[in-house]
C-alpha cells in the first residue's frame, strides 16, 4: 500500500484539516501518517483557540516518518509560522520527498487566521519552491500573487506570478468565486498547460473542510502513479461527492461527506483546456 503523509493542524471538529487527510487518503486506499503543526480547538462554528506544537516535537515527528516510512506524496496544510515552514522545508529535502501538494492555508471559512501574516513570504520563499502543485482558493491565491482575481484573464495571471515562486504547477480553487450555477479550478504549469474543471456548485453552507479534503485525494492520487490531469479529476469528482452529500452536523458549516465518493455514482464533470 502507498504510504503518505500529511503534515497539517489538528482539527477537532473532525471536517478539516489532518482528520479530512487522513479520511480522505483512507477512502482513496492509500495508508495516512501525520505530522501535527498544530492544534485547533475547533467545531462547524469556527475556531476558538490554536496552540502551535512546539517545533522540537514538529522535528521529532517528521524524523519518526522519515525514518521508517517510504512517502510516496506528501501534502503540508496548516503550517502557522514561519519557523514550522522553514523546517518542514528542510525535512523535504533532507529525505527527498517527491510529489509534494502545498495546500497554502491561511485563513478558516470563519475568518480564525490559521496563518501568521508574516508567514507568507516564508511560504513563498522555502515552500512553494519545492512543491509539484499548490493549491490556493481564490483569496490565497490573490494574497500569493498580489493580483485581484476578477475574471479569468486575472485568474491566469496570478497563477502565473505564483509560478514564479519555482512550483511545477499551479491550481487556484473556485469555491469562493461568485458564480452561482458553477464552481470551476483552475490548473496552470511551468510549461503553460493548463485545464478547467468545471462542476455545478451545490447550494450547500456544509462545506467545511473542502480544500483540504481536494489536496488529500491530489495527494493520494500523486502517490499512486498518477498524472496531475488523472488526479485532479479523480480529487474533484472526490471533492464534488463529498460537498452533494455533505453532513449536516453541528450547528454552522458541516463537514463535507467522505465516504460519499465510494457510495455514490460519479456526474460527468465539464473539463476543457484554457
Ligand atoms: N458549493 C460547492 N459546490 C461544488 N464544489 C465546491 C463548492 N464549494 C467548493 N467547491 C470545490 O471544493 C474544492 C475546494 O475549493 P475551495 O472551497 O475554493 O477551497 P478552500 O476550502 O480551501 O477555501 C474545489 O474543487 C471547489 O471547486
Ligand atoms: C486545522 C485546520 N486546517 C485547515 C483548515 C482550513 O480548511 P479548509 O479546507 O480551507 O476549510 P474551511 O476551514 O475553510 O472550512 C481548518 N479549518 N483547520
Amino acid at each position: 500500500m502507498k504510504q503518505v503523509l500529511t503534515i497539517a493542524g489538528s482539527d477537532s471538529g473532525g471536517g478539516a484539516g489532518i482528520q479530512a487527510d487522513i479520511k480522505t487518503f483512507q477512502e482513496l486506499d492509500v495508508f495516512g501518517t501525520s505530522v501535527i503543526t498544530a492544534v485547533t480547538a475547533q467545531n462547524t462554528l469556527g475556531v476558538t483557540d490554536v496552540a502551535p506544537v512546539p517545533l522540537h516535537n514538529i522535528e521529532k515527528q517528521l524524523q519518526a516518518v522519515g525514518e521508517d516510512f517510504e512517502i510516496a506524496a506528501l501534502k503540508t496544510g496548516m503550517l502557522f509560522d514561519a519557523e514550522t515552514i522553514q523546517t518542514v522545508a528542510k525535512y523535504i529535502k533532507h529525505y527527498k520527498w517527491q510529489h509534494l501538494i502545498v495546500d497554502p492555508v491561511m485563513i478558516a471559512k470563519g475568518g480564525a487566521s490559521l496563518l501568521q501574516e508574516e508567514a507568507k513570504d516564508s511560504l513563498i520563499e522555502h515552500l512553494l519552491p519545492l512543491a509539484t502543485v499548490v493549491t490556493p482558493n481564490i483569496p490565497e491565491a490573490e494574497a500569493l500573487s498580489g493580483i485581484s482575481i476578477t475574471d479569468e484573464k486575472t485568474r491566469r495571471e496570478a497563477a502565473e506570478k505564483i509560478l514564479q515562486s519555482g512550483a511545477q504547477g499551479v491550481l487556484v480553487k473556485g469555491g469562493h468565486s461568485e458564480d452561482p450555477d458553477f464552481t470551476e479550478d483552475f490548473y496552470l504549469d511551468q510549461h503553460g498547460g493548463s485545464l478547467v474543471l468545471r462542476s455545478s456548485r451545490i447550494p450547500t453552507k456544509h462545506t467545511h473542510g473542502t480544500g483540504c479534503t481536494f489536496s488529500a485525494a491530489l495527494t493520494a492520487e500523486f502517490a499512486k502513479g498518477h498524472s496531475i490531469e488523472e488526479a485532479f479529476l479523480t480529487a474533484k469528482q472526490f471533492i464534488q461527492s463529498a460537498i452533494e452529500h455533505s453532513l449536516n452536523i453541528g450547528a454552522g458549516h458541516g463537514p463535507t461527506n467522505h465516504s460519499a465518493y465510494r457510495h455514490h455514482a460519479q456526474k460527468e464533470l465539464i473539463r476543457y483546456v484554457h
